[in-house]
């Protein structure tokens, strides 16, 4: 059977709107949603293999963008959402009743701190940003996913136009290595 990515992704992938200026997310409870309003689209979309990503049901990657944490509020049921994972870099906050993610956040000092993790196809508007790339490809191994099945997903995102990496893509590989150098002393000019 072929591998099923995403509904984002197995559905068409669908070009984003650089004039779309964000929309609200929706839990998948069937009343008393948790809602947030984002007034942001999102950068740096892309497809997420790891275990700790937010997947909807049947799918093997998760994708998830990120907005500035200024762009993100909770405006419906806030006392459904806890946060999956106290000890994780980004702390994830979750509906307890369904389990959707709603946004992730950094607090400790990180490259992306001051960066919110979503899930734009919990909203029902056109124009978010379309996924980019997909990243940490090789962890769905860690999640049952047959090592040798994996040129098969590799070659799916590569017939939808989309790199994979293993990580994350050299663009977001570089700004986390520039951070990790500027912390330990080291001076870039013209950055
Ligand atoms: N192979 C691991 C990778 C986990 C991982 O490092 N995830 C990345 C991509 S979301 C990350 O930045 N995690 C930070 C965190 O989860 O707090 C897994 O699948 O659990
Ligand atoms: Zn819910
Ligand atoms: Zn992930």
């Amino acid at each position: 059977m072929a591998p099923y990515i995403h509904p984002l992704i197995e559905n068409g992938i669908t070009q984003g709107s650089d004039s779309f200026s964000g929309g609200k997310l929706h839990c998948h409870c069937a009343s008393n949603q948790v809602e947030i309003t984002l007034n942001s689209n999102v950068a740096h979309n892309h497809a997420c293999g790891c275990s700790k990503c937010w997947k909807p049901s049947g799918s093997l990657f998760s994708i998830v963008g990120v907005v500035p944490r200024d762009a993100v509020s909770v405006t419906a049921n806030a006392s459904k959402l806890r946060i999956v994972d106290k000890e994780a870099t980004i702390q994830r906050n979750a509906c307890k009743d369904c389990g959707v993610h709603l946004f992730g956040r950094i607090e400790k000092d990180h490259p992306f701190k001051g960066l919110d993790f979503v899930h734009v196809e919990l909203s029902d508007k056109k124009g978010w940003q379309e996924p980019q790339f997909a990243g940490f490809v090789s962890s769905i191994i860690e999640q049952g996913s047959h090592p040798k099945e994996m040129d098969e997903v590799r070659a799916r995102f590569k017939a939808v136009g989309l790199q994979t990496y293993d990580v994350l893509s050299p663009v977001l590989m570089d700004l986390i290595s520039t951070f990790t150098a500027q912390k330990a002393g080291i001076r870039f000019a013209n950055l």
